[in-house]
């Protein structure tokens, strides 16, 4: 199967070998379908950015599925498959299944080999999972989970066993969740964030506090500092792993009169305008001169971030905020605007600074579109418990009342 990453630069690479976590499924039994769309090479937040064609939101055909993992949301939110895989460097498995009304859990940095995954910002790319319920992305994550020697950054802890969390109990009655000690972040339910989502949060806290949770709010002053951390982090790092695309060794080759035009002319034909732009600020940030300005005070706010969620997670099992603060929005309404489109990430990118596990739900709907949109909430954990997260989703899931997320349109119109 050809692997393009949504750019025309790989329009006609096929890959001579599966990455690890596809190889593992596969000797799982499970049957690889297809492959989906994506914003190129990631970078995205509405899978506009892909050099082939616009997938549209299962619950309304005329807004996004979110990004950049928005095929394998849309896929799965609209049946096609049982499970998918996508990758997040800042949210793209998360958001797009807020959007989309379907799970998605991202594991901690390490739980999941990257062999094999087309690299955009190595030290926050983590392979996640997505399923229509919370059971499924476990037992994925089973299945992909595990150290690889082909991935250095791969851990060597044991995989638990995540399906036993899955188990059907009088949970309402028996306050399963008593104890536990759930953390909402302050800064995550203020200005910018709609108010029906807050909301919809809220009643989600709610629920969890039925169940038995005591709730308190946090704050991490730091959480704004996130998004321009993370934009100049990751911009610096793809400046540097989509250099191998030179037109020599991998994809699409222009030919020019000497190498440097071969080279130019494969990349200026090849990169669409996001990535062109990342890997231009990513370059100015790497250069001699702005290194301390900017990519330096990055890592240091990284630094901080990552000590902030410690500490509140030493307070506490589990933090809580929305996935994204909005619904899926129309196709077309930020694809002009890339700072509006990056505001959108504010939820996600702290999470990969601090390369912590972390799992979206789909908690209520707001209205719009033909059945309303689903609104999706995250729950955090700290490194490598994932057992948890799923075990609390679970739960969860299993007794929100009255609420289906099987979108209304499951075709195209
Ligand atoms: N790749 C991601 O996790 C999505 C993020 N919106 C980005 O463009 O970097």
């Amino acid at each position: 199967m050809p692997s393009t990453a949504g750019s025309r630069l790989l329009e006609n690479y096929r890959p001579p070998f599966d990455a690890t976590a596809v190889r593992k499924l596969r000797e799982s039994g499970a049957i690889v379908v297809g492959k989906t769309n994506l914003d190129e090479f990631g970078m995205g937040s509405t899978t506009e950015g892909s050099a082939y064609q616009v997938t549209a939101n299962p619950w309304d055909l005329s807004r996004v599925p979110g990004g950049s993992s928005g095929g394998s949301a849309a896929a799965v939110s609209a049946r096609q498959c049982m499970v998918a895989l996508g990758s997040d460097t800042g949210g793209s498995v998360r958001q797009p299944a807020s959007f989309c009304g379907v799970v998605g859990l991202k594991p901690t940095y390490g739980r999941v080999s990257r062999y094999g995954l087309v690299a955009y910002a190595s030290s926050l790319d983590v392979i996640g999972c997505f399923g229509s319920s919370v059971a499924d992305s476990g037992i994925l994550l089973g299945a992909i989970s595990g150290h690889d020697k082909f991935d250095a950054t791969s851990s060597k802890r044991d995989i638990p066993d995540y399906a036993s969390q899955f188990v059907a109990i009088d949970y309402l009655e028996s306050k399963p969740l008593k104890g536990l000690r759930v953390g909402v972040i302050r800064e995550t339910l203020e200005d910018g964030v709609d108010s029906e989502v807050i909301s919809s949060v809220r009643d989600a806290v709610s629920h969890l506090e039925q169940l038995g949770c005591t709730a308190t709010e946090v704050s991490l002053p730091s959480f704004s500092l996130g998004l321009p951390a993370y934009y100049i982090l990751a911009s610096s790092e793809s400046s540097s792993n989509l250099s191998r695309y030179d037109g020599v060794r991998y994809g699409n080759q222009v030919f020019g009169d000497e190498l440097n035009s071969l080279y130019g002319d494969s990349r200026a034909q090849g990169f669409g305008s996001e990535v062109k732009m990342r890997i231009l600020m990513g370059t100015y940030a790497l250069s001699a001169g702005y290194y301390d300005a900017y990519y330096k005070r990055a890592q240091q706010v990284r630094t901080i971030i990552r000590n902030s969620f410690k500490e509140a997670l030493d307070n506490n099992d589990i933090l809580i905020s929305p996935a994204a603060p909005t619904v899926a929005y129309k196709i077309g309404e930020k694809k002009n605007d890339p700072l509006a489109m990056y505001a959108g990430d504010i939820m996600t990118v702290n999470v990969n600074l601090a390369g912590l596990p972390a799992l979206v739900l789909p908690c209520g709907f707001v209205e719009g579109g033909p059945a309303g949109l689903p609104v999706g909430f995250q729950l955090i954990g700290a490194a490598f418990s994932e057992e948890k997260l799923l075990k609390i989703g679970h739960i969860f899931e299993q007794t929100l009342p009255g609420c289906s997320f099987v979108p209304p349109i499951v075709a195209d119109e």
